[in-house]
């Protein structure tokens, strides 16, 4: 894969997109972007403010319009927030692009890391552990959709699976 090439991470919360991405853009000198960090830079405002205050679709129009700037800039490593794959105009502009990596974890993995925080507001609604099955069962089939390759976060450090996304973008 040509060193210009940005890498973007995909999947559910919890499955450390933001932890790995960091990590990955120093491993493979790539600048980290996180659509969430970036969307709270401009607002001034945390998620789940933005969520209180413009609903979920006011936070995916402006995490919409943020992809769309991000994929246009070389080289860098993009952390998507989990829902980026619900909204088909990201799933296009995702497809059109050559590296866009699935993260996955054990349902039980993805409870065990979100459990302790309070920054994901469609966790805080009813029980976080059937949200997260449900959740699973409609974005599954859609960060498939997008990806060009799935990388398994299980038994593996974040060091360790972004060594793995570096040694398997260079097979693309
Ligand atoms: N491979 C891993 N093994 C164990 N814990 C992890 C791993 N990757 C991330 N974590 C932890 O899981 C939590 C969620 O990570 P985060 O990067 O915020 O996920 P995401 O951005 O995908 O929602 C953090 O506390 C992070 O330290
Ligand atoms: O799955 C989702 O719909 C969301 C995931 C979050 O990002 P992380 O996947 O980084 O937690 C954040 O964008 C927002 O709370 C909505
Ligand atoms: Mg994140």
């Amino acid at each position: 894969m040509p060193i210009a090439d940005n890498i973007i991470l995909v999947g559910p919360m919890g499955v450390g997109k933001s932890t790995i991405g960091r990590i990955l853009a120093s491993l493979s000198s790539r600048e980290f972007k996180d659509t969430d960090h970036v969307i709270e830079a401009r607002t001034g405002a945390n998620i789940p403010w933005i969520f209180d205050v413009e609903g979920e679709e006011g936070f995916r129009t402006r995490e919409s319009s943020v992809l769309k700037e991000l994929v246009e800039q070389p080289q860098l490593v993009i952390a998507t927030g989990g829902g980026i794959v619900t909204q088909s105009i990201n799933r296009s502009l995702l497809q059109q692009q050559n590296c866009v990596v699935y993260l996955t974890a054990s349902l039980e993995d993805l409870i065990k890391r979100t459990c302790r925080d309070k920054k994901r507001p469609l966790l805080q609604v009813g029980n976080p552990e059937q949200r997260i099955k449900e959740l699973m069962s409609t974005r599954d089939p859609l960060y498939r959709e997008v990806c060009s390759l799935v990388v398994s976060t299980e038994s593996k450090s974040p060091k360790q699976v972004a060594e793995k996304i570096i040694q398997l973008s260079q097979q693309l």
